[in-house]
């Protein structure tokens, strides 16, 4: 009984002038009673038994830090965690890499290699609308003729070279020679570009550019033959 009483800061008072059938009612459930006072009866007691655990715990820092302590007594709407600071992320600039301090594996940009600006800037052209990539390979699996000649022909060095002008403009690459008048327009390096290679053998100048463009698929459709040397053709 007088351990129940130290348990409740509220006006003890109150309590002693009732039954101890009474204060039976006030315990709290969840709370542990040394008894020598009990005999078993306390603890059965049902009508104590919806009563929820005290939350904040009664004795917890929560309750006791009410009026000096540093801990707020609860969190309300006047006592909220400060706000984070604005995170850096905000006054990036896109496409630039960020100070020295952060480390490009570390933040959640975007990789620095796709956002900064290649070594080397690019040398191709604007193509005029209807002469890209796609454009291409749909004309040449069209069945039109690109090859301007009706069978694979054997090209020595002196044909070749007749072949140098923009409306006839043929080149050898890796050995096999192609018309190269109907991709003039879709050459995404640029018509001029192409034209230093007409009428000549451009393997040397073709794999210093791009050796990785797969010119056979490219100018399958505008293959014309093979180049040979000039005394067995
Ligand atoms: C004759 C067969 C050729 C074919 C089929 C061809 C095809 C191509 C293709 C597909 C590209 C785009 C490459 C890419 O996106 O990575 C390209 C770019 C280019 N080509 Fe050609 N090309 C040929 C010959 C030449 C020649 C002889 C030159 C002369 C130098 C040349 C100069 C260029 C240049 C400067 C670019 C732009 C490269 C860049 O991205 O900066 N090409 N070509």
């Amino acid at each position: 009984m007088s351990y129940l009483r130290n348990w409740f800061p509220v006006e003890t008072g109150t309590l002693s002038p009732v039954s101890d059938n009474q204060t039976k009612k006030l315990r709290i459930p969840g709370t542990f009673i040394d008894d020598e006072e009990d005999d078993g009866s306390q603890t059965a007691t049902e009508d104590v038994d919806d009563i929820p655990p005290a939350f904040p715990a009664l004795d917890s820092v929560q309750r006791a830090g009410t009026s000096n302590s540093t801990v707020p007594a609860i969190l309300n709407d006047s006592v909220l965690m400060p706000p984070p600071p604005i995170p850096a992320l905000t006054s990036r600039v896109p496409g630039m890499s960020q100070s020295n301090s952060r480390s490009a594996s570390s933040s959640l940009l975007a990789p620095l290699a796709t956002t900064q600006k290649p070594a080397k800037p690019s040398r191709k052209v604007a193509l005029a609308p209807g002469f890209g990539p796609l454009d291409w390979a749909k004309l040449k699996s069209s069945g039109e003729d690109l090859r301007g000649v009706s069978t694979l022909l054997r090209v020595p060095p002196s044909v070749l070279k007749l072949h140098n002008k923009k409306e006839d403009a043929w080149t050898a690459i890796n050995g096999k020679v192609y018309n190269i008048t109907p991709y003039l327009p879709f050459h995404p390096g640029g018509e001029k570009e192409l034209m230093r290679v007409a009428g000549r053998d451009g393997t040397k100048l073709f794999s210093l550019t791009h050796a990785w463009v797969n010119v056979d698929y490219m100018l399958d459709s505008c293959h014309v033959g093979f180049l040979v040397a000039e005394r067995s053709a």
